[in-house]
């Protein structure tokens, strides 16, 4: 069923809006604060907005507003939420719990608990029936959660942080087993995690500060953020720019050749992985060594790579020299700030570079490996000039 949403909360700075079609998944992104779990329980039926409107399919969830109050009590919203951790009737088997939602609907009791035994099958807990939840390991609780709030046969489906309370050896199967209930479901997860809004959901709302800051296909806001947020999540460096003749200037100086539509003085943004951001020394003329794999292999490949006064740099590539900020360990590759960017590079590269803080450094990338894009004006909560580097 179509989904639509409108509601402003003044205490929490909350006013967002939103429309999600039928069979679709949406992820709800943003920092803590942002107000993700107060438009879920707005959803859910557990929190009234000083004004608004939502609708599922023909039923209203709430309408207030000038001389209207209409606040549909949340069991009859036809919404399931699905929270972080179980939530499981310790009292009551799996079974129990999952046959609760259809019992208290009025059905007979062997009904219930044979439409709960197909739902604990389609999670792949079926073994587990007759266990109570206080003999259930993290995992298995979950996915009998699962099977609950779909036996519930909900409208629409709310997920809030569904694999944020599960050990990470258990998060990929349920991850797996959720792709394939959301599949066709219409849904709104709230999630800490882009890979979750990768996998599961095909539009992400982004909030923050109780507004929305980005919302589009799951596809487009992880690879082309208009914010530093959305930058943060998808894992690029978002540099903000300009329009220029030859085509992108950064506000931090770097120019990419760009053949875009746009007339000069559009706002644009120009995304790129920090592994895609190659370093090299400046004054020394000292290039990485190039080992495959790593950040800047391709700055010593023969096919593609002149010498110039700063050393070896590919034909077409651009350039541009800054100081390094910082210098990270990140599993088992370094990232380097600097200009407001992120490289990512490998342990020996930063060593034969001898790249510290305040090193000056030329990163470098290569105009296939970009994307530019127009971009809106920053609001008052993005990041300032230099654009935003990904998360430290
Ligand atoms: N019970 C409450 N009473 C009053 N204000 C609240 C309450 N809960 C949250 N808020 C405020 O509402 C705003 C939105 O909070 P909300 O919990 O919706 O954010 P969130 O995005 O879910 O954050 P997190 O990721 O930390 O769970 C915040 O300013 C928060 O301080």
């Amino acid at each position: 069923m179509d989904f639509s949403f409108e509601a402003t909360l003044p205490e929490r700075h909350f006013d967002v809006a939103f429309a999600l079609a039928h069979g679709q998944t949406l992820a709800v992104l943003g920092p803590n604060g942002a107000g993700k779990s107060t438009l879920l329980n707005l959803v859910a039926g557990l929190l009234a907005p000083s004004a608004g409107r939502a609708t599922l399919g023909d039923g209203v969830l709430f309408d207030v507003g000038a001389g209207r109050r209409v606040l549909t009590e949340p069991r009859r919203r036809g919404v399931s939420l699905l929270a972080q951790e179980a939530l499981l009737f310790p009292h009551l088997t799996a079974l129990e719990n999952v046959a609760f939602g259809p019992r208290s609907r009025g059905m007979p009791r062997a009904q219930a608990h044979a439409t709960a035994t197909t739902w604990l099958d389609r999670v792949g807990v079926a073994e587990l029936a007759q266990r109570r939840p206080g003999r259930l390991s993290g995992g298995q609780a979950q996915r009998v959660a699962v099977a609950r709030a779909l036996a519930a046969e909900p409208s629409l489906l709310l997920l809030d942080e569904p694999l944020a309370a599960l050990d990470v050896t258990v998060a990929p199967a349920v991850r797996a087993l959720l792709r394939d209930v959301l599949a066709e479901r219409t849904a709104i997860v709230v999630t800490h995690d882009p890979l979750d809004a990768f996998l599961l959901a095909d539009h992400v709302l982004v909030l923050d500060g109780g507004r929305v800051v980005e919302a589009g296909p799951t596809g487009d806001v992880l690879t082309r953020p208009v914010t530093g947020f959305g930058a943060r999540l998808a894992g690029l460096n978002l540099v903000r720019g300009r329009r220029t003749p030859a085509g992108f200037e950064g506000s931090n100086g770097l120019v990419v050749p760009w053949e875009g539509p746009h007339l000069p003085g559009d706002e644009l943004g120009l995304a790129v992985r920090p592994a895609a951001v190659a370093v090299t020394r400046a004054a020394a003329g000292i290039t990485p060594n190039g080992s495959r794999g790593s950040a800047g292999s391709w700055l010593d490949d023969d096919d593609d790579a002149v010498s110039g006064a700063d050393g070896p740099h590919p034909i077409g590539a651009s350039r541009l020299t800054a100081r390094v900020d910082d210098v990270e360990h990140r599993g088992d590759v370094v990232r380097v700030h600097a200009a407001g960017m992120a490289a990512d590079l490998a342990p020996a590269d930063v060593v034969s570079l001898g790249i510290l803080p305040g090193t000056e450094v030329v990163l470098v990338v290569r105009p296939e490996d970009v994307a530019i894009y127009p971009l809106p004006a920053p609001g008052p909560r993005d990041t300032g000039p230099g654009g935003a580097a990904v998360g430290r």
